[in-house]
């Protein structure tokens, strides 16, 4: 067997060449009931990881925690044995007014208020999905007529700094449609390393509500926040069947 990864306690021999990445642990009981024969892999820290199939198409979920730092391990690792294409499924914070609990927001782009991506590199490169794999989000989207928004998002470091609030109301002016946590640092680590990359993220937090009760609300298994998680993991799995079409078999 070959070397297993210090992380997410995963070797080659187990990749699919896609993979889900939630960040909560627990999403991966929710992606489950979509795949067929599914096997969980590993459990270590918070990288959990399965691995199905999607109308015949090999897939892993793999959790990758809070934040652009564990999020990038992940990334690294399974670049290393041989994953290709990588869907972020996250939940996030509206920073517009009219998107709702429960929307779903595909990221063209990241403002790039985490470390994790700063340390890999320069500020002026950017943080973008992979074009292939961001226009399969949009179409699988369209398909399936979900809630759907689709723009840049900013991803942070932390919710409980002193100026939280007007950081805030400053990415809502300019146009950035909703927060988390991971997204930068995913664009940027699959930029650096030919891995293909992409974010959908489920509204759990209006703008201008509050933030620890509408995440208590999620965590707790709210109906809109809980059909926008159904969707979004539905949508990253068509758009796999999608590019896995597309190219045939090749990414
Ligand atoms: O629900 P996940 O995917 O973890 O995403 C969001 O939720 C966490 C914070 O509550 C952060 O990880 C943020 O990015
Ligand atoms: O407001 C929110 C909600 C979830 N995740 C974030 O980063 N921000």
């Amino acid at each position: 067997m070959s070397e297993i990864m210090p992380h997410l306690k995963l070797s080659k021999e187990q990749a699919a060449p896609f993979a889900l990445l939630p960040g909560d642990p627990k999403r991966l009981d929710r992606i489950a009931p979509y795949l067929e024969d599914v096997r969980e892999l590993a459990f270590n820290r918070e990288f959990r990881s399965l691995k199905g199939s999607f109308r015949g198409v090999e897939v892993m979920a793999v959790s990758t925690g809070i934040g652009g730092a564990s999020a990038a391990i992940a990334v690294e690792e399974l670049h290393r044995i041989g994953v290709r294409a990588m869907i972020r499924i996250g939940s996030c914070g509206a920073l517009k007014k009219g998107i709702s609990l429960g929307d779903l927001i595909i990221a063209s782009g990241a403002v790039r208020n985490d470390g994790t991506s700063s340390s890999y590199v320069d500020s002026a490169y950017p943080a973008v999905p992979d074009p292939q794999l961001f226009m399969a989000l949009m179409e699988s989207a369209r398909e399936s007529r979900v809630p759907c928004h689709a723009g840049i998002i900013r991803s942070h470091d932390s919710f409980y700094i002193d100026e939280e609030k007007e950081i805030c109301e400053y990415w809502s002016k300019k146009g950035v449609l909703g927060s988390d946590m991971e997204t930068a640092a995913l664009f940027v680590t699959g930029g650096l390393r030919g891995v293909k990359t992409a974010s959908i993220l489920n509204t759990v937090v209006q703008y201008e509500e509050s933030l620890e009760e509408n995440i208590n609300l999620y965590t707790g298994g709210e109906s809109a926040m809980m059909r926008g998680e159904q969707a979004e993991i539905l949508t990253a799995l068509q758009a796999f069947v999608r590019i896995s079409q597309n190219q045939e078999g090749r990414i």
